[in-house]
């Protein structure tokens, strides 16, 4: 069963054609990664398929219910966002940011509600930032930040999450750390990443965006393979098998058509 499914999606933005001709299947718990090039039109697709930038062409369903006819209300609880540049508010305090993301399970104008403090202190716990709860969001480094944003995405509870570069500004640990916690709710992930040794390494699939189009879509080994990343990304690459895990690992610029000559040479 595919939690989200796009046909022929095209959007724009003042006119100009940023994306289209996407098809794409999102199979439910799957973790799915968009990966291409600056300006390919990752953050313009993510915002069309759920519904925060007018589609000129196509049509999304997500769990069978066509995009267009859900109110934000209706979105929100079936999917959470978490954007590319979105930042907590200065001036609110960390788990009251956190606690937005219960505004979608509220009747209208009910802003507080005591009954949510265990779901975002479970969601900031996820992202380690549970000791954080009490202060001002101002305080928070980058990737503190990054982490409670992503608490709030969590504590909004639906079982479909839209990522926009998550691990931007984490260290190598909470990278790590984050795509573990991922991991472990079970949801539908779409995140559009840049790191393609970290789509290789944690995603299910890989969805390349090209010029606006998709380029190829499938699992990592057989989509990041070295003439997609040539082609796209314009850099020599080779897969190299991890010896603990049998797992594929890609190696990236300088040295990769090296190595790939010698794996040819001993198979
Ligand atoms: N608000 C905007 N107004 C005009 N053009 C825009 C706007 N936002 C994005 N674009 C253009 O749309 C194209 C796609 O941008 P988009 O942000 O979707 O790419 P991206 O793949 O997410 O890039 P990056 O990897 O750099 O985040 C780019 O050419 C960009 O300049």
């Amino acid at each position: 069963m595919h939690h989200l499914v796009a046909r022929g999606l095209a959007c724009g933005i003042d006119g100009r054609t940023i994306v289209s001709g996407v098809d794409l299947d999102i199979p439910r718990g799957s973790m799915v990664a968009l990966v291409g090039r600056n300006g390919s039109g990752k953050s313009t697709l993510i915002r069309s398929l759920i519904g925060l930038r007018p589609m000129t062409a196509g049509t999304v369903h997500i769990d069978g219910a066509d995009l267009s006819t859900l109110s934000p209300r209706q979105r929100a609880t079936r999917l959470a966002h978490v954007g590319q540049e979105d930042a907590p508010p200065e001036d609110l305090l960390v788990g009251e940011m956190v606690a937005m993301g219960r505004i979608p399970h509220r009747p209208p104008w009910a802003v507080t509600d005591t009954s949510d403090e265990p779901v975002v202190l479970d969601a900031l716990a996820a992202v380690g930032m549970a000791h954080a709860v009490d202060r001002p969001c101002q305080h928070l480094s980058g990737g503190e930040r990054r982490r409670v944003m992503l608490a709030r995405g969590i504590a909004q509870g639906s079982d479909l999450l839209v990522l926009d570069e998550p691990t931007n500004h984490l260290d190598i640990h909470h990278q790590i750390q984050l795509m573990d916690t991922i991991r472990g709710l079970g949801a539908t992930v779409l995140a559009a990443v840049h790191d393609l040794s970290l789509a290789a390494a944690h995603f299910d699939r890989v969805a390349v965006l090209h010029e606006g189009r998709l380029f190829a879509v499938g699992e990592p080994t057989s989509v990041l393979d070295p003439t997609t990343l040539h082609r796209v990304f314009d850099v020599d690459a080779a897969h190299l098998t991890d010896p603990v895990t049998g797992r594929a690992h890609l190696v990236l610029g300088a040295g990769a058509p090296v190595l790939a000559d010698q794996r040819k040479a001993v198979s």
